[in-house]
């Protein structure tokens, strides 16, 4: 679940009352997502989001994000957008936590990832970026390369030996091959751009378009490549971790289409899937072995990401993930 922080009827009258969204109708927690505390709220004017910013996100950052969504959706993008106070601030506090309303997107995120999600993806992935191009202000990627090594570390003592000796095998061979900087075009990514931050709507014949992408709390200025790199680990393995490659050929042609990449993009495209295995499997295995039993949370398996990361080990170029 994910309402860490508990907000009572009265202060959460309270907090409205300093926005011109009309009265309280209805709220509740919503279960999902890991990092946040989440309210769905109606109001007499429509549906809104609250977070409660908990844990891994800085308090500094936020204006970072919330500007981020804000110009994205200038941009026509669809995702949420900050609204702002009656004294035109967005970010507030509420229960002792930085908090914000964002508008509510329709949709649903796919349970199961269909080909038919996988071009759309691609156009919004390639969209995403070129809307990013004019938001001026850079954030840097805190669970980028440099962050593994480290993250590693805070898992030795309590990871199966094994496995700990197979992942510095994996993350010293990354490092030796990640793009240097300057290398590939870089640009505001999303940077956890998996199946349950994307909504899709669907037309009578089930055909799937994307409604919006949400939540950007990850997002930083990294390379334009590495994001297309998460999206085909998140979005293009079976559940018996066989790779689709139909799949990855679709996210890639329909992003393509918007935005070519380049030649340096193509070579580096296996390294960075394997660094984008590497991350979630870093972050996933460091909740895991510091989430106490019994939290009301519940923790990704940090192995599903082995399995990525030890068939990209193989693909020896971007064709034979897709390209
Ligand atoms: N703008 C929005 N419109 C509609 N629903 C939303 C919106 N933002 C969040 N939600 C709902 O809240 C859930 C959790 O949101 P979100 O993914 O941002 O949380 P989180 O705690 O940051 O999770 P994680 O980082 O684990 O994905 C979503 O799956 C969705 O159901
Ligand atoms: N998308 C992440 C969770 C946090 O955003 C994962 O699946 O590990």
């Amino acid at each position: 679940m994910a309402v860490y922080t508990e907000v009572t009827d009265e202060a959460l009258r309270a907090f409205l009352a300093e926005y011109g969204i009309g009265e309280l109708q209805a709220y509740r927690g919503i279960a999902e997502g890991v990092e946040n505390s989440n309210y769905a709220l109606k109001t007499t004017q429509g549906d809104f989001i609250l977070t409660l910013y908990e844990k891994r996100v800085d308090p500094a950052e936020l204006p970072w994000f919330l500007g981020l969504m804000r110009h994205l959706a200038a941009q026509g993008l669809s995702c949420p957008e900050p609204v702002p106070g009656r004294d035109g601030a967005a970010l507030r506090q509420l229960a002792g936590r930085p908090a914000a309303i964002c508008t509510f997107l329709p949709g649903f995120w796919p349970r199961r990832v269909r080909p038919s999600h996988c071009a759309p993806l691609g156009d919004a992935l390639a969209r995403l970026h070129a809307a990013g191009m004019g938001f001026p202000a850079t954030r840097k990627n805190g669970l980028g390369a440099e962050a593994w090594a480290p993250l590693l570390d805070r898992c030795r003592a309590d990871g199966e030996p094994g496995l700990i000796a197979e992942l510095d095998a994996a993350l010293a061979a990354i490092l030796a091959e990640w793009p240097a900087p300057g290398a590939l075009p870089i640009g505001h990514i999303h940077a956890d751009l998996f199946p349950d931050n994307v909504f899709f709507l669907e037309d009578a014949g089930r055909r799937p378009r994307i409604s919006g992408l949400i939540d950007f709390y990850f997002a930083c200025t990294d390379m334009l490549a590495y994001d297309i790199a998460i999206v085909l680990n998140a979005w293009c393995f079976e559940s018996d971790y066989q790779f689709n490659v139909t799949k990855a050929r679709a996210i890639l042609s329909a992003y393509g289409a918007r935005r070519p990449l380049t030649p340096a993009e193509w070579a580096a495209l296996p390294v960075l899937c394997r660094g984008a295995a590497m991350r979630f499997l870093l972050t996933r295995l460091y909740d895991w072995v510091n989430t106490p039993p019994g939290a009301m949370v519940t923790r990704k398996d940090p192995l599903e990401y082995l399995h990525r990361l030890r068939f990209f080990a193989h693909a020896r170029d971007a064709a034979a993930i897709g390209g």
